[in-house]
């Protein structure tokens, strides 16, 4: 038996209809998110909807052979490096699944051993290169887990705390292992942590599969068509990364902020992209209950340097996180940038193909109606 209180808002995909709906699963390890996988999978093949699947773990077969069958398209990513496999290749990877495969809807599930932020990053990186939206992330919570490890405190436990705070949709799951009270004491600790999030009490992840329905009128067919080239990418981080970060392998150079050379204090990283479906013009905001949001905005055409520069300059601090690719109409280039922790870095790019103007935002709490004011102000 599942209950709910509150019910998610929302928001439609882009005006085009394009973008892929992508839905993350999150929470510690052996929660039930590879339970609540087969159900979504399987609600969605009820539906006639092409889904496609990115495991964070190889080796994870509980899928009962219906992924393994090869119905079902499905990336498995080996462990490793957290900034390197998860921020880079799940980008790509994401974007060779969609490239192949043209499915209506993503799910991926992170490992439970990760940091939920790193893969959030990592998903919005993806939406540099293609049309995602990210809509959903589902954090499953072992319950009996979550009351242990609260007592004990440590790394464990800061970990699931991160995983309940970033969840749009939270889930307290093995209700069965639970006393009523104890059941009680769960959902207050999660609570406690997001006040924001849907929370639904399940046993077997058994919760209402309409929170992973299409955006409202979007029809599955006709289908995004596949795109034909043979993407690849890779992606710049914002972070210091103290183990085997990928260098780029591509003309380019770096700018920051108007000449001023800041510096890089990672290492070369370079981007090398193929990308199709160029030309729109939409954004993406997401539920505005949301503990953690994201702001997908596709720019419709160059803007100016300095206004841009601007914009960054003073962004709310609730936006911690802002990347993309911008065309300058005053420098004439292509530039990925990247803003954390109110430092922005730009990178002069050259693309290969068509490539999309993009911001992306992530933040919690912010204005997201004033921020796309200020977006739509550059662009006119
Ligand atoms: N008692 C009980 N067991 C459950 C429940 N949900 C899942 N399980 C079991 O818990 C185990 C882990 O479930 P999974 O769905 O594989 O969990 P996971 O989060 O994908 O695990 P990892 O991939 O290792 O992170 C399995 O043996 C499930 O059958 C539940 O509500 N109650």
């Amino acid at each position: 038996m599942a209950t709910t209180d509150g019910g998610p808002n929302r928001s439609a995909n882009g005006p085009q209809g394009r973008a892929v709906t992508v839905h993350l699963l999150s929470g510690f390890l052996g929660s039930g998110k590879t339970t609540l996988l087969n159900q979504v999978v399987d609600y969605y093949k009820a539906q006639d909807i092409n889904v496609a699947v990115v495991m964070n773990e190889l080796g994870d077969v509980n899928l009962d052979g219906q992924l393994l069958g090869g119905e079902v398209p499905m990336a498995e990513m080996l462990g490793g490096c957290i900034c390197c496999t998860i921020r880079g290749d799940l980008s790509l990877e994401l974007k060779t699944l969609i490239d192949e495969h043209a499915p209506d809807v993503v799910l991926i599930e992170s490992t439970g051993a990760a940091n939920p932020m790193e893969i959030i990053d990592a998903v919005t990186e993806a939406a540099l290169l293609l049309r995602i939206d990210l809509r959903t992330i589902a954090t499953v919570v072992d319950g009996p887990e979550l009351l242990a490890r609260g007592k004990r405190g440590g790394r464990t436990f800061k970990l699931m705390q991160e995983q309940i705070r970033c969840a749009t949709d939270l889930i307290v799951n093995k209700a069965d292992k639970l006393s009523p009270e104890e059941l009680v004491e769960a959902q207050q600790l999660v609570r406690g942590l997001n006040a924001y999030a849907p929370l639904t009490v399940t046993v077997r992840s058994a919760i209402d599969l309409a929170i992973f329905d299409l955006a409202d009128g979007a029809d599955p067919k006709p289908r995004p068509e596949a795109a034909a080239g043979t993407g690849r990418a890779k992606a710049a981080g914002s972070h210091v990364c103290g183990a085997d970060c990928r260098h780029g392998e591509h003309d380019h150079a770096h700018e920051h902020g108007h000449g001023h050379d800041r510096g890089h204090e990672h290492g070369e990283h370079a981007r090398e992209s193929h990308v199709h479906d160029a030309h729109a013009h939409d954004s993406h905001a997401h539920d505005s209950h949301a503990h953690v949001m994201t702001l997908t905005h596709y720019l419709a055409g160059p803007i100016d340097s300095y206004a841009f520069e601007a914009l960054l300059n003073r962004l709310p601090q609730d936006v911690y996180r802002a990347k993309g690719i911008v065309t300058f109409s005053d420098t004439n280039s292509r530039f990925l940038f990247q803003f954390a922790y109110r430092e922005t870095e730009f990178i002069r790019i050259t693309p290969q193909g068509d490539v999309h103007d993009v911001a992306v935002f992530i933040g919690e709490h912010f204005d997201k109606d004033a921020l796309l004011a200020e977006l739509a102000g550059l662009e006119s």
